[in-house]
C-alpha cells in the first residue's frame, strides 16, 4: 500500500521490483534499518550483472553458504536470491539443504559470490559429502570487500607471510590496508599450526598493553609493518588545476551541475598551495557558481578570498563586474530568507543532573543486558526522551569537499581549507581553530592515509583517542592518571552531574563503554591489536604534534596504542551513525533519502540495548545532536530498545541472531526473536473498528515523500495516535507501516537536510 516507489531506488532491476511488490515489501524499512553504507562492503559489482537469473553460490562473512537464483543486487551488494537454500556442512553427516525460497542477503555479510556450474553440481551426492562448517571470515569491518575475496580464493598456501603479502601487493597493484595485513597474518598463523599457541598466549595476557606487546612481537617476526606504506598528503598544484578543470566542465552552461562544480572547486582549493594563483582562481570560480545560485553574500566572500591571493591581473575586471552585480542584487533583493530549523524538545521534565535526558529515564544493570535504560512512566509514540551531542565525531569521507570537518554543516559555498593537508575543509576560522585544538593538529599529516587504511568504525577509534588527548590539553601523564583513577565497574553516565561536567569527566563515560573484550575471539583481538599497532606506527611516523606530546617517553606511546586498541573495541559496539536527508532527483522517484553524514560517540545513547522490534528511532539534528524518539508505546518499567541494524521486518531470525552475535557478542532474546515475529510482507493485518480511518492516505504520503513540512506537521499527531491506540497489537502490518510513516515525519521535521535542495530550480543536481 505504501512506499512501493522506494523499492526501485534501492534495487535497480524491474524483476526484483515486481517480485517484491507482489509480496508487499515496504522498502523504506530496508533503507532505514540496513547498516549504513560505509559499514558495508562496497565492492564494485559490475561483474555481478552477468549472474542475474543464474544460479549462484554465496559464502557469507558469518560462514554460511547459500545457493539460489540471483534476482538482483544493489550498489552495496545487498543480494536477492529466489528459490534459494542454505547448505549446511558437517563432518559427521552429509550436506543438509535447508529450503529458504526468496531470501535477502545483506551486503555487509557477502564475502564471496560465484556462479554455480549446475552440470557439475547436479551430479554431486550431497548425502555422502562431508565438510568442515565454515568459520566466520568477518568481513563486516572490511572497507572494500576486496581482501575477503582474495583471501578465500587465494590458492597460495605459503607459510611465509612476507611472500603472501608481497604477492598480494603485486596482485592488487595497490598498497595493502590494515585488514589485508591482519587477514594474511591470521591465515599464516593457521597454516603454520600456530593458532593454539597464539590463543594460549592471548589468554595469558592480563592487560591490553600485554596483548598489544605480544601481537607486536608476532607482527615484527613476520616483518609485516614494512608493507604499510603511507603515501602522505599535502598540497599539489597540478591536481588542484585538474580538479578546477573538472569543476569548469560541471559549470558549463549546458551542464549546470553547480553543486558538483563547487565540490570540484573545493577540492581544488584544498589542494592548492597557500597564496597561489591556483587558489585564487578556484575561489573566483566558486564565486561564479554562487552568483548563478543567487547566493550573493557568499559570492562577495569568494571574490574577497580570490583577491586575497594572487588572482591574475587580466581577469580582475571580471571579478569587479561580478562584485558590482552582486551588490546591486543584494540591494534590490533585501535580506536573505532564513529557513526555520526545528529542534525537538524533551517531552518530559529534564533530569536535573542530566538536562539532555528526560527525568523518566533510569539506568539499570543486570547479567543478561549489562547496563540499559528503563522508563519510570508510560511513554507514547512521538515522545522525545534524549537529545544528546557527541563526544567525538567523524565526517563521512565522501563529504569532505562539501561539509565542514568540524561542525559537519554542508556550507559548501564558503569552505576554507586546512593549511597543510588536502583532505579537510572548514566552514569558518572558528571551526578550523577548534578542530586543530581538538583533533586535527595530531591527525592532519595522516588523515588521508588513515582513510585508506581503515574503515570509519576504526577511524572512530583514532578520533576518540585524539579527542581524549586534547581533552587533557595534550598532557598524556594527566590522561593516564585520570584513566587509572576510573572505577570501571562503578562508573556510568547517570552517576555524573552533567550541569557542570568537565570534558575530562565526559571522556570517562566514553572510556567505560562496553568493549565486549571477554567475548572476543583470539582472531578478533589480534585484528584490533594490529589496527592499534599499524595506526600508532603511522601516527608516530608522521605526526609531529603527537611526537611532541609523547616526547621520548615510551609509556606515552604505549598509552596511545592502548587507547586506540580500546576504542577499536568500543567503537563497533557503541558508535552511532549520523545521517542526513539527501535530495537526489534522478535517483528514481524517491527523491529524499537517508545518507551517511558520519558517525559519533554518545555516552547516554550508548546505554540503549538492541531489539529486533525496537521502540525508538534516532534522528540526527541540524545542531549535530542526535534525538531518541519513541515510535511504539513503552509501559512504565519497560526497557528502551534501539535497533542495531537487524529488524524483524527485514531479516530472518537466524540472520539476525548470527549477525548480532558476530558484531555485538550477544544472543538476542528480544520479543521478536522469542516469538519469531514475521518479516514485513508476512505481517498480519488488523481489523480496525468501523469508526477508525487508517491514517495513511496515499496523497498525503506522497507529499511526505516530497518532504512537505506542513503535511509532516499535520500527520505526525495522527500517526502517533494510531500507534498508541493499536501498538498493543504489534506485530502487525498496520502499526509497522504507520511507524515508517512516522519516521518520515520525524525526518522531514527534525533531520539534517541537504542544502542542495535550495538550488533544485537553479541547477541540475
Ligand atoms: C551499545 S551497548 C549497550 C549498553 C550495554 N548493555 C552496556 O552495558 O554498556 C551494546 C552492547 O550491549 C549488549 N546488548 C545490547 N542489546 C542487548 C540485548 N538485547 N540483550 C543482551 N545484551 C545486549 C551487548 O553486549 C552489546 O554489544
Amino acid at each position: 500500500m505504501l512506499n512501493v516507489q522506494l523499492l526501485k531506488k534501492r534495487i535497480n532491476f524491474v524483476t526484483i521490483a515486481s517480485l517484491l511488490f507482489s509480496k508487499g515489501v515496504v522498502f523504506s524499512l530496508i533503507v532505514n534499518y540496513l547498516p549504513q553504507p560505509s559499514q558495508r562492503a562496497t565492492t564494485t559489482m559490475s561483474g555481478l550483472e552477468s549472474y542475474v537469473n543464474n544460479t549462484v553460490s554465496i559464502i557469507t562473512a558469518d560462514g554460511r553458504n547459500f545457493v539460489g537464483t540471483l534476482k538482483g543486487f544493489d550498489q552495496t551488494v545487498n543480494i536477492i536470491l529466489d528459490e534459494s537454500h542454505e547448505r549446511v556442512y558437517s563432518m559427521t553427516a552429509g550436506i543438509e539443504q535447508v529450503v529458504l525460497g526468496l531470501h535477502i542477503i545483506r551486503g555487509d555479510n557477502v564475502a564471496i559470490i560465484g556462479q554455480l556450474d549446475e552440470s557439475v553440481d547436479s551430479k554431486l551426492d550431497f548425502s555422502s559429502i562431508r565438510g568442515m562448517p565454515l568459520e566466520p571470515v568477518g568481513c563486516i569491518f572490511h572497507p572494500k570487500g576486496k581482501s575477503i575475496i582474495c583471501t578465500v580464493f587465494r590458492s597460495c598456501q605459503s607459510k611465509n607471510l612476507q611472500l603472501t603479502l608481497g604477492g598480494l601487493q603485486n596482485k592488487q597493484k595497490m598498497p595493502l590496508d590494515a585488514y589485508d595485513l591482519y587477514s594474511e597474518l591470521w591465515r599464516t598463523v593457521v597454516i603454520n599450526g600456530q593458532l593454539e599457541q597464539l590463543t594460549a598466549a592471548l589468554k595469558g595476557c592480563s592487560t591490553d598493553s600485554e596483548i598489544i606487546r605480544y601481537i607486536r612481537q608476532v607482527v615484527d617476526e613476520h616483518g609485516m609493518l614494512e608493507f604499510i606504506k603511507p603515501k602522505g598528503d599535502g598540497k599539489d598544484e597540478s591536481k588542484a588545476i585538474a580538479c578546477r578543470k573538472r569543476g569548469n566542465e560541471c559549470f558549463h552552461p549546458k551542464v549546470r551541475k553547480y553543486v558538483k562544480a563547487v565540490e570540484h572547486y573545493n577540492e581544488s582549493i584544498a589542494l592548492a598551495e597557500a597564496n597561489s594563483e591556483t587558489l585564487a582562481i578556484a575561489y573566483a570560480n566558486r564565486s561564479a557558481v554562487c552568483f548563478e545560485l543567487q547566493e550573493y553574500e557568499a559570492c562577495l566572500e569568494n571574490i574577497r578570498l580570490a583577491r586575497q591571493n594572487p588572482y591574475p591581473e587580466n581577469l580582475l575586471g571580471k571579478l569587479a563586474k561580478r562584485e558590482a552585480e552582486c551588490q546591486n542584487k543584494l540591494q534590490s533583493n533585501g535580506g536573505a530568507e532564513v529557513s526555520e530549523i526545528r529542534e525537538p524538545k524533551l517531552s518530559y521534565k529534564p533530569n536535573p543532573s542530566i538536562p539532555h535526558v528526560s527525568d523518566c529515564l533510569e539506568l539499570k544493570e543486570d547479567s543478561q543486558f549489562g547496563r540499559y535504560l528503563v522508563t519510570n512512566r508510560n511513554l507514547s509514540a512521538g515522545d522525545v526522551v534524549i537529545v544528546e551531542k557527541p563526544f567525538s565525531r567523524l565526517l563521512a569521507a565522501q563529504l569532505r569537499y562539501l561539509n565542514c570537518d568540524y561542525c559537519h554543516q554542508d556550507v559548501f559555498l564558503s569552505l576554507i581549507p586546512c593549511e597543510s593537508c588536502s583532505f579537510t575543509m572548514f566552514c569558518s576560522e572558528d571551526c578550523r581553530k577548534k578542530a586543530n585544538e581538538g583533533y586535527h593538529s595530531v591527525e592532519c599529516p595522516i588523515i588521508k592515509d588513515m582513510h585508506f587504511l581503515f574503515t570509519k568504525v576504526i577511524l572512530m577509534a583514532l578520533r576518540t583517542t585524539t579527542m581524549a588527548i586534547s581533552t587533557f590539553g595534550g598532557n598524556l601523564d594527566e590522561l593516564r592518571l585520570h584513566i587509572e583513577s576510573i572505577d570501571e565497574s562503578n562508573l556510568h553516565p547517570f552517576k555524573l552531574d552533567w550541569t557542570g561536567i568537565s570534558p575530562q569527566e565526559v571522556y570517562s563515560t566514553i572510556h567505560v563503554l562496553a568493549t565486549n573484550q571477554k567475548q572476543r575471539t583470539p582472531g578478533d583481538l589480534t585484528q584490533r591489536a594490529i589496527y592499534a599497532i599499524v595506526m600508532s606506527e603511522v601516527l608516530f611516523g608522521k605526526s609531529q604534534r603527537l611526537n611532541e606530546l609523547c616526547g621520548d617517553n615510551e609509556s606515552h606511546r604505549d598509552l596511545v596504542r592502548q587507547l586506540i586498541f580500546r576504542h577499536a573495541q568500543t567503537a563497533p559496539v557503541n558508535m552511532h551513525s549520523l545521517m542526513y536527508m539527501d535530495y537526489a532527483p534522478d535517483a528514481d522517484e524517491e527523491q529524499f533519502r537517508q545518507e551517511s553524514l558520519g558517525c559519533g560517540s554518545f555516552p547516554i545513547l550508548s546505554m540503549i540495548n538492541h531489539s529486533c522490534a525496537p521502540n525508538l528511532v534516532r534522528v540526527t539534528l541540524s545542531s549535530g545532536c542526535v534525538a531518541a524518539l519513541i515510535n511504539r508505546p513503552v509501559k512504565k518499567g519497560g526497557q528502551l530498545f534501539d535497533n542495531y541494524g537487524y529488524h524483524h521486518c527485514l531479516d530472518a531470525l537466524t540472520d539476525r541472531q548470527s549477525g548480532l552475535r558476530a558484531q555485538y557478542s550477544f544472543k538476542c532474546e528480544c520479543e521478536a526473536c522469542r516469538k519469531n515475529y514475521p518479516l514485513y510482507f508476512s505481517l498480519k493485518r488488523i481489523e480496525l473498528p468501523p469508526n477508525v480511518v487508517h491514517p495513511i492516505n496515499n496523497d498525503e504520503f506522497e507529499r511526505l515523500r516530497e518532504h512537505d513540512m506542513q503535511t509532516a506537521l499535520n500527520k505526525m499527531p495522527d500517526y502517533c495516535r494510531f500507534i498508541n491506540t493499536f501498538g498493543g497489537q504489534y506485530p502487525c502490518y498496520d502499526v509497522s507501516s504507520v511507524q515508517e510513516a512516522l519516521l518520515r515525519c520525524f525526518q522531514v521535521i527534525f533531520a539534517t537536510q541537504t542544502r542542495k535542495l535550495k538550488y533544485k530550480d537553479l541547477s541540475s543536481l
